[in-house]
């Protein structure tokens, strides 16, 4: 292994603190009483099944009082009591999230009402919850509860019900001044994804509207990284708690040099450390994306056959796994072994995995931005902020000691951005301005923590209307199509598919391409044997492209008695085909309920290209000659040059189609086009005419 990887500048764990004029009330609390000894003490992980959770009720009894916020929770309970709205600040892992809602239900502040937590990611809304159950003796959906798409552990008892930003909002699509709960507690306040912003303003409006009701409303702001004086401006000069002091310290490291390939360098670090560290340490490690995490876990199993150290047991943990797979990251494993977890920014916050006591970061996230011009969205991978740093630190020291490795210099940590940037500046916005004008809010005049600008808004209203669902992008008003999209819990461009596909007459192909769409990759293509999993992956592919392959596999799923050998003996990936079958269960329950028609296209997949082209048609990508490497070189609707994704079936196909149907711009060392169909050029002016006319007049 290359030893320039080895050395780590030992940097001083020295917080940001995100100094802020606001007027604080400063609580400190005794660290002293944070009892290091206690570090030895059992503590299991959550199991995925709650009754089968061994834990000691009296280990976590003693825990919780470990805690900073349990030490001051008498003045917190004040505080929360005298004021209305509230920001409250502090470290990762020093209870906000698992203790505040169980204090503020303690105490029955939240009346006969209930009292909402809200969390950027599913897995952590589901974590939490099955801690606080625990934490409360209580079976998870009955006083405690999650609440997250495609999964609701709600009952009407339930008075903590930890929910995903998205969930919340979709609430408030039915009832805008969410009477449900007396209590909103609008956690990791500092992720700025488009949801929790729009949130902000929603809980804002309510409050203000409940007031005058006589029906009172309140909002706890909290994050450990939060840009303080931005909130507290838009929440009207509120109150801040500040919260001093952590449980357990974490001492961060970076890299001496730069490190040119960090998907390299983190295989090196893992080992390095597997080392020299004691196998009850698990290990973190922060990559961008399912197909990054499936490379380095197929990597660490073939370098651990030879090296030294405790057995290993890797854990991938990303969005698109099914949340039954994610919560597996919780297992306990057998004493001895090593677990590494391999995940995305979706452990970065709010979640807690015992015993991981090392985080190795890269420094990068996968980030969407968009162009407003024509709509085409792209991913790319980008450094992340300071405060994404600092929240990937905090995974490490919540249940002992720990320490952070940064593949990163910190000159690179000290120029980065303090905060990310708020998703709503750099994101399409026509399903946030979908779900506002269908719960009757004007876009214009909504309170937005940073307002995008208004040629962002004007460019995502103009794509809603050619989506069918409002009319009028100056003055937007919903049309009965666009009310049938909100019943959707998927984006617009998908929602419309579902609906454009009676028209086409193939509904029954389009659920099951969108449920597999939803879902993640559906292939497993293990390293060493990738020859021959693309060799059995022939008998699914079509011409067409990658969606209907994709549409094969999952009808060839759906027929294949022994699912999980079948999955096996063709190389797919089991779990995530169940899942996208769920997805589609749930699917085909809406358009039940909106009396649609469910007609198949048979072998005419024309139609279901179509069909998929009424709700993705700015992402249309047309051949621009044929570069020597003999790979079609193309270019989208904002005139960004790609290839196709090297794993596509018709990555190298001759001649290249003409024009292609993709779903995901992918920006690496290159762009490429992810998941691609062939279509006709003259498709897009028959299936979506005026954008196709403004397009060309853009090109
Ligand atoms: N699933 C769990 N298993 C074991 N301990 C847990 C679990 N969840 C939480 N804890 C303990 O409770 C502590 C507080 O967690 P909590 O999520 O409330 O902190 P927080 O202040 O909200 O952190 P963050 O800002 O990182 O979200 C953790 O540091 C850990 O010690």
């Amino acid at each position: 292994m290359d030893s320039k990887y080895a050395s780590y500048g030992k940097a001083k764990d020295k917080r940001n603190n995100f100094d802020t004029k606001a007027k604080r009330v400063k609580l400190s609390i005794d660290n002293k009483n944070n009892n290091p000894q206690k570090e030895n003490k059992h503590v299991n992980g959550l199991d995925t099944e709650i009754s089968h959770y061994k834990e000691n009720p009296d280990d976590i009894k003693e825990m919780r009082k470990l805690l900073p916020v349990y030490a001051v929770r008498h003045r917190i309970l004040e505080e929360i009591r005298k004021h209305d709205t509230m920001i409250i600040v502090g470290e990762t892992g020093s209870g906000k999230t698992t203790q505040i809602p169980q204090i503020l239900h303690e105490h029955r502040l939240e009346d006969t009402a209930a009292i909402a937590v809200t969390q950027p990611r599913r897995v952590a809304a589901i974590t939490l919850a099955l801690r606080v159950a625990t934490e409360m003796s209580a079976d998870i959906g009955s006083f405690v509860g999650y609440c997250v798409r495609f999964e609701d552990v709600t009952s009407p008892k339930t008075k903590v019900i930890y929910l995903t930003d998205g969930m919340l909002l979709r609430e408030a699509i039915m009832d805008p001044l969410l009477m449900k709960y007396s209590i909103i507690v609008l956690d990791e306040a500092h992720e700025r994804t488009v949801n929790t912003d729009v949130l902000f303003g929603i809980v804002k409006l309510a409050q203000k509207e409940r007031k005058l009701r006589g029906s009172k409303l309140k909002v706890i702001v909290m994050s450990a990284t939060m840009d303080v004086d931005t909130f507290r401006n838009y929440f009207d000069n509120c109150a801040v708690i500040y919260l001093e002091g952590r449980t357990y310290p974490v001492t961060i490291y970076h890299t001496k040099l730069k490190q040119e390939d960090y998907q390299y360098a983190v295989v090196c670090a893992i080992f390095q450390l597997h080392a020299s560290t004691p196998a009850d340490h698990d290990f973190l490690v922060f990559l961008t994306g399912q197909e990054e995490i499936e490379t380095v876990m197929a990597n660490i199993k073939q370098i651990a056959k030879e090296s030294p150290g405790p057995q290993i047991r890797v854990c991938p943990l990303y969005a698109g796994l099914p949340a039954n797979k994610q919560l597996v990251v919780w297992k306990p494993i057998p004493p001895g072994m090593r677990k590494i977890v391999l995940a995305t920014n979706i452990a970065e916050a709010s979640v807690t995995i015992p015993k991981i006591k090392c985080v190795i970061d890269t420094g990068v996230v996968k980030e969407r931005s968009w162009c407003r011009v024509t709509g085409a969205e792209r991913l790319h991978v980008v450094p992340c902020s300071q405060a994404a740093c600092w929240q990937r630190a905090g995974r490490a020291g919540r249940t002992a000691p720990g320490a952070a490795y940064r593949l990163y210099t910190a000159a690179d940590f000290a120029a980065r951005p303090q905060h990310n940037t708020p998703e709503i500046l750099r994101c399409p916005l026509a399903a946030t301005l979908l779900m506002l004008i269908a719960t009757g809010m004007d876009p214009g005049t909504f309170p937005l923590i940073d307002a995008p600008s208004p040629d962002s808004v004007q460019a995502s209203l103009i794509l809603l209307k050619e989506l069918g669902a409002i009319e009028n992008e100056n003055n937007p008003k919903l049309k009965a199509l666009g009310k049938k999209m909100t019943a959707f819990p998927i984006d617009p461009k998908y929602s419309r598919v579902i609906i454009s596909a009676p028209e086409y007459g193939c509904l029954d192909e389009a659920l099951s391409l969108v449920a597999v769409m939803s879902s993640e990759n559906i292939f497993h293509t293990p390293l060493h044997k990738r020859e021959e999993a693309l060799k059995v992956k022939q008998k699914f592919v079509s011409p067409l492209g990658d969606h209907v392959t994709l549409l094969n596999v999952f009808k060839a799923f759906c027929k294949a008695p022994l699912k999980k050998q079948w999955c096996k003996e063709n190389y797919l990936n089991h779990r995530n085909l169940s899942y996208a079958s769920d997805i589609r269960a749930q699917l085909f329950a809406i358009c039940q309920r909106l009396n649609m028609e469910v007609t198949s296209c048979g072998t005419d997949l024309d139609q279901l290209l179509k069909c998929l082209l009424s709700g993705l048609f700015t992402n249309c990508a047309w051949a621009r000659g044929i570069v020597t490497s003999g790979t079609g070189r193309y270019v989208t609707a904002s005139g960004s040059g790609a290839s196709i994704h090297p794993a596509s079936v018709l990555h190298l196909k001759r001649p290249p189609p003409p024009a292609l149907l993709y779903t995901e711009l992918l920006q690496t060392k290159r762009a490429y086009l992810v998941t691609v169909s062939a279509i006709q050029p003259h498709w897009l002016h028959q299936v979506a005419p005026d954008y196709a006319r403004r397009c060309r007049a853009n090109r």
